[in-house]
């Protein structure tokens, strides 16, 4: 039993935070943070196989197009290829002038000069350091004290300090992390952030970034928005630093704890796109985003096309996004199943109809449109679907509006064909069912139209005489009726001794313009009193109507 019984023994819960008075559950999110994306660092030292410099231009070039102000762009002391990528970045001109990259590096003297060096000419810089401050890193990883663990982080601090006084052409920034903050005693975490601040001596003007993270996720994301928190009321200088978040999402939570911790107060958020990052992956910034805007905040990162952002996204980390992600995956705005179709289709009606600027689409959080998707594949069709799937697909498809009633005719040979197919219904499969149970457009038919022509009698009535196929035959016909389509009943009655009495009629145009089209759906009783169900399609309106009621010839005919 690899899984324990008992597994307190080994898991210790996490402990809450002593904050009785916290402010932030009553907090809502109003403006968005400035954003950091660390795509090209946190997420691509995650991968399999890192970006070259090719990928990550193209990455580079769409977090800009996106509206990210603030880009860690590497690694430096990595190895050549970031070395390389950086300072080519910061020398390309590419960088535009209200985008500022960052760097990051461990706190080890060689490794910040060598960071420093792969910006040499940038108009401006951030270089983050950082280095582990909670228990099990400072026992386990260092084999240092507290006091040892905070020298590390001052003695980074004092090479930066440094080597920023050496090359004053560049506006350089400064961003420490205590890493582990999400596991380290907060009052260490405060101790440590003072120190580097000692150090690095910022103003309100020019403030230090001072980044914590949930390096390992380890309790619920409250505990995180307290610890933010609890870490921002107790620093001193508080107006001299930009308080930054950087979460991962090892329990699944890396957004919402962002989320509570901006409430908390917090300024700036680090994340990936689509969540990549180490293990479970960072913050994912596309959600996050969008879930403000679903709150009626405009998050300033543009996702109108996310269908582009997502290939060059799969095709930098080589890493699919799933199909269920928030906001992006291929089936997040789909519905199989019958009472969301239900719902779905009946919100877009009740959209059209009330001309009502808020959306109040049943099970869709957001507008695919506003995220560049189309409507067609919100409603997908498989056994699990009901009559709003694939009237639906049929409206979308080929502009089909079916009465409700028809739709319940038309559901079982959808049901059977969903079952015996064991798969997806697509549109065309769909279209077909429909065109060969009501012989819509089809040769192979009994009754088949080849022309008409109608005529008023001087009495009022209307003269239908039409050439009709009958079996491959053609056959000149005629009758007598009120209208149109019951001129057309008369004459099957009296050509072939087929008795239909109409229940209801409906039309619509397919399409408009110039090339409209119409659609016609006949509801009819045999004397024997069955129903049929009927439709014509045609460019006239009227002969959409004579093709419904042949529809119904063919159907009674069938059943026969
Ligand atoms: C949580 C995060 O995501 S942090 C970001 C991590 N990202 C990366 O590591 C990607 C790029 N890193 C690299 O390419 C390599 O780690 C390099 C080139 C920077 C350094 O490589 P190496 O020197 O071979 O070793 P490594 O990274 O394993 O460092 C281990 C040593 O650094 C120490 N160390 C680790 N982190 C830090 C830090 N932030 N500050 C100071 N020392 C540190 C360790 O205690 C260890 O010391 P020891 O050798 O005395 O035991
Ligand atoms: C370097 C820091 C910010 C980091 O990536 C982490 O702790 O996850």
């Amino acid at each position: 039993m690899p899984m324990l019984r008992d597994p307190s023994a080994k898991y210790a819960p996490f402990p809450q935070i002593d904050l009785p008075d916290r402010q932030w559950p009553t907090r809502t999110i109003t403006a968005p943070p400035r954003w950091l994306s660390t795509d090209l660092r946190d997420g691509n030292q995650a991968i399999v196989d890192p970006m070259d410099a090719h990928k990550k231009t193209r990455f580079f070039d769409l977090l800009v197009e996106i509206g990210v102000k603030e880009i860690e762009v590497g690694f430096p002391s990595a190895g050549a290829t970031e070395f390389d990528f950086i300072s080519g970045l910061v020398r390309s001109g590419r960088i535009p002038d209200d985008v500022i990259v960052q760097v990051l590096t461990q706190s080890r003297e060689d490794l910040i000069r060598t960071s420093f060096a792969s910006l040499d000419g940038a108009r401006a810089a951030i270089v983050h350091l950082y280095n582990a401050v909670s228990p099990a890193w400072r026992e386990i990883v260092f084999g240092m004290s507290r006091d040892q663990v905070r020298e590390i982080a001052v003695a980074g601090a004092k090479v930066m300090r440094d080597e920023a006084g050496a090359r004053p052409d560049t506006d350089w920034h400064f961003q420490y992390s205590p890493e582990t903050f999400s596991t380290a005693e907060l009052d260490f975490s405060l101790e440590v952030c003072e120190a580097v601040m000692d150090v690095l001596a910022p103003t309100p003007d020019h403030p230090i970034i001072l980044n914590l993270p949930a390096t390992v996720e380890a309790a619920t994301p409250n505990i995180y928005a307290d610890q933010v928190e609890y870490f921002i009321r107790n620093l001193p200088n508080r107006d001299s630093a930009v308080i930054s978040l950087h979460t991962h999402n090892d329990r699944g939570t890396g957004v919402a704890a962002a989320e509570l911790a901006l409430m908390a107060g917090a300024d700036r958020v680090e994340g990936c796109l689509f969540g990549n990052g180490e293990r479970t992956g960072n913050c994912c910034l596309v959600t996050m985003a969008l879930n403000m805007y679903t709150q009626g905040v405009d998050p300033a990162l543009d996702f109108s096309d996310i269908d582009r952002v997502i290939r060059t996204v799969e095709y930098c980390n080589e890493l699919p996004v799933p199909a269920r992600h928030p906001y992006g995956g291929e089936l997040v705005y789909t519905a199989f199943s019958g009472s969301h179709q239900d719902a779905i289709k009946k919100g877009f009606g009740a959209r059209s109809t009330q001309n009502d600027e808020r959306w109040r689409v049943p099970y869709l959080p957001i507008d695919p449109a506003d995220l560049g998707r189309s409507y067609e594949a919100v409603i997908r069709v498989n056994s699990q679907s009901g009559k709003g799937g694939f009237a639906w697909v049929l409206e979308q498809d080929q502009g089909l509006k079916l009465p409700k009633k028809m739709q319940a005719d038309f559901s079982p040979h959808v049901q059977r064909m969903a079952d015996e197919l064991g798969r997806e219904l697509n549109a065309a499969d769909i279209w077909e069912a429909f065109r060969q149970t009501y012989h819509v457009q089809t040769r192979d038919k009994h009754f088949q139209l080849i022309d008409y022509e109608e005529r008023r009698a001087s009495d009022g009535s209307r003269l239908f005489s039409g050439r009709i196929e009958v079996d491959g035959e053609r056959q000149s016909v005629s009758g007598r009726g009120n209208g149109l389509i019951s001129s057309v009943l008369s004459t099957l009655e009296e050509a072939f001794g087929l008795q239909l009495e109409i229940v209801d009629y409906v039309e619509h145009a397919l399409t408009t313009g110039r090339d409209s089209r119409a659609a016609a759906y006949l509801e009819c009783r045999t004397p024997s009193g069955q129903t049929i169900w009927a439709c014509g399609i045609d460019e006239d309106v009227a002969t959409a109507g004579v093709r419904a009621v042949l529809s119904a010839a063919n159907s009674a005919i069938a059943r026969t």
